[in-house]
């Protein structure tokens, strides 16, 4: 079993301790918290057996007692929490988006060269679902790829928070968050996975009153069609995403939740592809991240390849957010 630790006692550690419950790979045996009381009260509200577990407020003590850990904290935190589980030789599980900017990326891909049986995964988890697969199968058999219309538009529940005068993690810059890097990386990904890294990139955002990103529109420019990519956190959208081949066209309910996925075919006659997903959408990518920590030499391709992408998105967020003028206070950390 691996023993699994966790970083961030919000909602999403709760589904992820689940889906890795699921998967019979993981052991949870570490909560990390930033206050005892918070992190006892977490793990009291956790539906499987806590007798074992322990609350910890330290890193020392959190990475002392793991084989990985999984860290959803505010973005802005995933560096310095990720660096020093790598120190410790502890595989790293953290969500999107993984880091800031390039730099932070270098910088952990530096110090992961220095610990080679470390293993780093970005919590990208529509990429790991089976429907997603079918999308990258279907696009490579179209004939004159035309590009992609990907919509992730949701309403934050933060949001009236923020409207009410506060500054939630979310949709600040000091947290490396706002709509591009909260919501608008499920697209990006999306994108970057099915075609490969665009030639240039233009991101047009709406900003909050304190500079972060609310909503926006970014383009992808490829060299035969570009990828239009429409994400926000102050409404919600309903439109679906489409790929485009010459005639015909992959229709997908929800970028990030992929739960119905649909083919037309030049007539417009239309068949589902891929399958009902589970659940919990984060048990596939626990699963293949346990695989891999099981068995890292027999998966090593595969392994290199979601870090490339996960390098590849970085470097992609990056740039849209260059081409908005949007900086982040871990930008000037660098
Ligand atoms: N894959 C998915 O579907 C989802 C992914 N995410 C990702 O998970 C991560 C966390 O997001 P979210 O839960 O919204 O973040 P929050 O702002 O709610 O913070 C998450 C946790 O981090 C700790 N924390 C909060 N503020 C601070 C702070 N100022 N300093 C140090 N620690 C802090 C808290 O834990 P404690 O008080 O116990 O220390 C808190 O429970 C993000 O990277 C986000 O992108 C989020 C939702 C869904
Ligand atoms: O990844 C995510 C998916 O949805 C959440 C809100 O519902 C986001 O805030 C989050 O970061």
């Amino acid at each position: 079993m691996i023993r699994l630790g966790i970083i961030g006692t919000s909602w999403i550690t709760a589904m992820f301790i689940d889906a890795a419950m699921k998967t019979n790979a993981y052991d949870l045996t570490t909560v990390y918290s930033r206050s005892q009381a918070s992190g006892e009260k977490f793990l009291a509200s956790l539906d499987i057996d806590t007798d074992n577990v322990d609350v910890v407020t330290t890193l020392s003590d959190l990475y002392q007692s793991i084989d990985v850990v999984y860290i959803a904290s505010p973005n802005a935190l995933h560096f310095e929490q990720a660096k020093v589980a790598i120190q410790s030789g502890v595989h790293v599980i953290v969500e999107k988006p993984s880091f800031s900017n390039p730099t932070e990326f270098e910088k952990i891909e530096s110090l992961l060269a220095k610990h080679p049986d470390v293993r780093l995964f970005e919590a990208a988890r529509h990429v790991h679902q089976p429907n997603f697969k079918a999308i990258q199968e279907t696009v490579a058999k179209m004939a004159q790829l035309q590009g992609a219309t990907l919509v992730y538009q949701k309403y934050s529940s933060r949001y009236d928070a923020y409207l009410a005068g506060q500054e939630p993690n979310v949709l600040t810059r000091e947290f490396s968050a706002g709509a591009l890097y909260d919501l608008g990386v499920y697209p990006i990904y999306a994108a970057l996975a099915v075609y490969g890294t665009p030639n240039a990139v233009q991101y047009l955002p709406r900003l909050l009153r304190n500079g972060a990103d609310g909503s926006g529109v970014a383009n992808l420019f490829y060299d035969n069609f570009n990828v239009t990519v429409i994400f926000g956190k102050t409404s919600n959208s309903y439109l679906p995403s489409e790929f485009y081949g010459l005639k015909d066209t992959i229709s997908v309910s929800n970028i990030a939740e992929l739960e119905k996925v649909t083919y037309y075919d030049g007539e417009g006659n239309s068949n589902h592809l891929g399958d009902v997903p589970e659940e919990n959408p984060m048990i596939r990518e626990s699963q293949d991240f346990a695989n891999i920590i099981n068995d890292p030499t027999t998966n090593h391709a595969e392994y290199s390849q979601w870090f490339q992408l996960a390098k590849q998105v970085n470097q992609t967020l990056f740039d849209l957010r260059q081409s908005a003028g949007i900086e982040f206070p871990a930008d000037i950390k660098e």
